[in-house]
């Protein structure tokens, strides 16, 4: 940095309120810490910053590891590595402690914090406007009044008192001078010994257009400057992303309001809290106090991935996710994980931002866990631990679901990054060239497991077809362990692949476009590692090898001539590799039809459509809590194999998702509702930030009292929606369904069925007798509301044309509102809603229904994650009026609002 440049920084720190910091410009390459840390300046660790006032260390970087150096040394000798206590750095909190968000100006913080003090029951405390609020100034104002010094003990002191004050509960959102203060800086750190304090950043230009001041280069000065300062006081990090212009074009059409810009940004904010605020991670008496950040996407969400059977992880390596419009989804289909591959280059600024931000898009796009893997020495020939250790450090920020750790590192240094690691599950990964009889393997195993690794992962590269014999007998002799943890084990490069399709957990595969691209060998002479699979190449052989085989499946209804499912879930097995069938059985006879299809060895289960779903329930062994609860269900799965013990699996047991894919006699069958599921994220795709539930105040309303009317009630109250009031022409099925969730709520089971946050106080249920019945005046008005009616005749029943009455939809809010149906989709009620569209009211129907329903159906049917993008297209694409008319540009418009919503 040249001198004139230092002092357009310091100019433009001056007018940001950034104390002028300096910075030590040399390194030792075993200081990981500095490595992080590290921008052009005078001469001054970072790690000095602060640490004069009382000795305690830095966050940034857990203690644990970084004391394995002496910063600052001027030579590279290793100093031998004295842990601190693990407890220090274990990023382990109480459930309600409180959250701070620190970083520069203008990269959402406050938005952030607004929009989660809902979903975590946190109230906001802007520092800002504490600071006003006891001295009377802006902090601004203040250092111009009294003076730079004072400004800072003032500040110290009002961030001293907040941190005391709202120790738990509470949401802190630290802007202006606040974070870069040295002592505020000491400060924080020691907060984040025992809270969440989170770095958030953003990329330049969006900062830039925010604060519309200083001009692009200081700003990115700026940023070099204060970023690393912001890493040190914080434990994680979450990239906010800016919405690209296309998105925000899209969210100008009339059709979308303007708020659903803001859900994406929301949505995998809340996706990172979760990870942060995971049961895992925090400890107090009763779990999930909170409304759950992050629903689960079920219903495979309850099997751990590692326990799921020929499951694959997608290998993508940095690079290809860094350009703007990289397709995630694309890349990401069909697997059940998506590992980001992180070269270990010295972590600059900008490869630390790429890191941050590419694991902000795949949280954005994908519900898939992602694994972070940096790659490891025997891969790698320009290989430094301390360049592997703070590149990995930096992935474990963003709280990834998985990360991998070089088993060559020293054990005391594997030790403390599985200390750190959070909700982050350790998988301890080794690739050597040493045969799979040595005793080495087992005894790496062995270690692994006693360093606290949640998984192993095991490569080795293959010369001869012969080494897929050896790495069989090598699993044999795991798997006949008394101790175990899961294994992904499998020979690399070409020769290796038929290793790695039998491998069960978390293959690798690659994405079709980077196999078939010209650059595909070079890249795997520079990652031996690399996957030579595609996830189709990887299923097909399941099949081809009769490990797998193929299924029927089926929608049973008195209308299954229209459904939609069939298009919608045989192009989601074509683009899998899955030789699957469904089909569509129309029936009157539930009973004789399912017997039926019983005696049939390939069937692999069926979607009960109307009006079979209460009747249905007779039909199985063994059903789902959340089924049992709503009293109908929509998807029969086949049990094949009974427990140890001859009882029948449910839900909780494991073998009910193993055992799919697989053919022969049926010994019972197993019922799960997946309309709730379906209902529910209609739900929260369509709820704005501003509407956020809250579970004392926020009120719905179901038109219908039928099956999906069950099912719509149950997602609410699952939802935290507790006040409810039902509207339907016969007054007396209406009063039945209050009476049963309301006996529901209060029976022993509700604590199995119910978060704890919704346990809390019962829910109040209202019946609506006519249209012309006013709003009732204790209840605020109804953000959420489903119409479970018929959209078309049935029977000698005409359609009801319903609309709602006006003094019903007076939220100043607006509101979602899901019409369940998909046959016909311009009915007097949606017309109505979209013409409400500029009061914030948006409307969802049964074409967005159906795919997120029959997401949870493909995972029951087949034990895979769904490609959710396929199904949706696919339904769109299909669609036809009762008359057989397609609709094209409903279709292109929804078509284009695709990637904008919940993955
Ligand atoms: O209600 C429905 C609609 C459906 O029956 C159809 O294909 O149309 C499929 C069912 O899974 C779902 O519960």
């Amino acid at each position: 940095m040249t001198p004139s440049h230092q002092a357009r920084l310091e100019e433009s720190v001056d007018e940001v309120q950034v104390p002028v910091i300096h910075i030590f410009t040399g390194y030792q390459l075993k200081d990981f810490e500095c490595m992080a840390s590290i921008v052009a300046g005078t001469k001054r660790a970072f790690a000095a910053l602060g640490e004069e006032r009382n000795g305690r260390v830095s966050l940034s970087t857990p203690p644990a590891l970084r004391q394995r150096s002496q910063p600052n040394s001027g030579t590279s000798t290793p100093v031998p590595a004295t842990l601190a206590s693990p407890s220090e750095c274990r990023r382990i909190f109480n459930s309600n402690a409180s959250i701070v968000l620190i970083g520069m100006h203008g990269t959402g913080k406050a938005t952030l914090a607004m929009m989660a003090s809902g979903a975590c029951r946190r109230r906001v405390v802007d520092m800002e406007n504490l600071f006003y609020n006891i001295t009377g100034f802006s902090t601004a104002k203040y250092r111009k009044q009294f003076g730079s010094s004072n400004h800072c003990l003032r500040q110290e002191e009002v961030l001293r008192n907040a941190l005391i004050t709202y120790d738990k509960g509470a949401i802190i959102v630290c802007n202006g001078g606040f974070p870069l203060d040295k002592t505020c800086q000491v400060l924080l750190r020691e907060f984040a010994l025992t809270h969440p304090v989170i770095h958030i950043t953003r990329d330049l230009r969006s900062v830039y257009q925010y604060l519309e001041t200083a001009a692009e280069s200081k700003l990115h000065d700026l940023l070099e400057l204060s970023t690393p300062v912001f890493r040190r006081c914080s434990n994680y990090e979450f990239y906010n992303l800016s919405e690209t212009n296309a998105t925000l074009a899209l969210a100008h059409q009339p059709s979308v309001p303007a708020f659903l810009t803001l859900k994406r940004a929301e949505r995998t904010f809340f996706k990172f809290l979760s990870r942060v605020l995971s049961p895992r991670n925090t400890h107090s008496k009763s779990k999930s106090v909170n409304p759950p950040l992050e629903p689960g996407h079920f219903p495979l969400s309850h099997v751990p991935l590692e326990l799921r059977h020929y499951t694959c992880a997608v290998q993508v390596p940095l690079s290809d996710l860094t350009p703007e419009d990289v397709d995630i989804e694309e890349l990401e289909f069909g697997c059940d994980a998506f590992e980001i591959v992180v070269d270990p280059l010295q972590l600059s600024t900008s490869h630390a931002e790429d890191i941050s931000k590419s694991i902000s898009k795949v949280r954005r796009s994908t519900v898939t866990p992602i694994i972070y893997h940096v790659m490891p020495a025997s891969t790698n020939s320009s290989y430094l631990e301390a360049s592997y250790i703070s590149n990995l450090w930096h992935g474990l920020r963003m709280a990834p679901e998985c990360a991998t750790v070089d088993l060559n590192l020293p054990e005391d240094l594997i030790q403390a990054i599985v200390s750190c690691r959070g909700s982050t599950k350790i998988i301890g990964h080794l690739h050597a060239a040493v045969d799979w009889y040595d005793a080495f393997w087992l005894e790496k195993y062995d270690s692994a497991m006693r360093l606290g690794c949640s998984l192993v992962r095991f490569t080795r590269p293959a010369n001869f077809m012969d080494d897929n014999a050896a790495i069989q007998s090598f699993r044999n002799t795991i798997n006949a362990k008394s101790q175990r943890i899961p294994m992904i084990c499998y020979n690399t490069g070409r020769a290796g692949r038929r290793s790695a399709c039998f491998n069960q957990v978390l293959t690798p595969v690659i994405p079709e476009t980077i196999r078939n691209s010209a650059t595909f060998e070079a890249r795997a002479q520079h990652n031996p590692e690399m996957s030579w699979l595609t996830v189709q190449e990887a299923t097909h052989i399941l099949y081809a090898s009769f490990t797998y085989d193929p299924m029927e499946f089926y929608v049973v209804g008195a209308s299954a001539g229209y459904s939609l499912s069939p298009a919608m879930h045989n192009a989601a097995y074509q683009a899998c590799g899955m030789p699957h069938r469904y089909n569509r059985l129309q029936t009157t006879t539930l009973h004789k039809t399912i017997q039926e299809l019983l005696r049939r060895p390939h069937f692999g289960g069926t979607a009960i459509s109307q009006p079979f779903k209460i009747e249905a329930m007779s039909l199985t062994q063994s059903i789902s809590r959340h089924a049992r609860a709503i009293g109908a269900i929509n998807t029969l799965i086949p049990i094949r194999h009974l427990n140890k013990d001859g009882s029948i699996p449910d839900a909780d047991d494991i073998e009910l998702f193993q055992e799919r894919n697989q053919s022969g006699p049926i010994k019972a069958l197993y019922g799960d509702n997946t309309d709730w599921i379906g209902v529910r994220s209609c739900i929260r795709r369509g709820l704005s930030p501003a509407n956020a539930v809250r579970p004392m105040t926020t009120s719905g309303l179901i038109i219908g009292s039928g099956g999906m009317a069950r099912a719509a009630i149950y997602a609410m109250l699952q939802l935290g929606i507790k006040n409810i009031a039902i509207f339907n022409r016969t007054v007396e099925n209406a009063r039945t369904l209050a009476t049963y969730f309301t006996e529901l709520a209060s029976s022993p089971a509700a604590a199995k069925i119910f978060p704890s946050f919704v346990q809390g106080s019962q829910p109040s249920f209202r019946i609506l007798e006519s249209r012309d019945d006013p709003w009732p005046s204790d209840l605020r008005a109804p953000t959420v509301i489903v119409s479970c009616i018929p959209t078309h005749a049935v029977g000698d029943n005409p359609s009801p044309q319903f609309k709602l009455p006006s003094h019903w939809i007076h939220s100043l809010t607006g509101g979602v509102v899901v019409e369940l149906a998909y046959r016909t989709l311009n009915t007097p009620l949606t017309k109505q809603i979209r013409e409400e569209a500029s009061k914030s009211w948006i409307c969802l129907d049964g074409l967005d229904l159906l795919p997120e329903q029959g997401f949870a159906q493909f995972e029951l049917f087949t034990g895979k994650r769904a490609p959710r993008r396929v199904m949706r297209e696919e339904v769109l694409r299909r669609w036809t009026d009762e008359e057989g008319q397609s609709n094209p540009s409903m279709v292109q418009t929804r078509l284009e609002a695709m990637d904008r919503q919940e993955p």
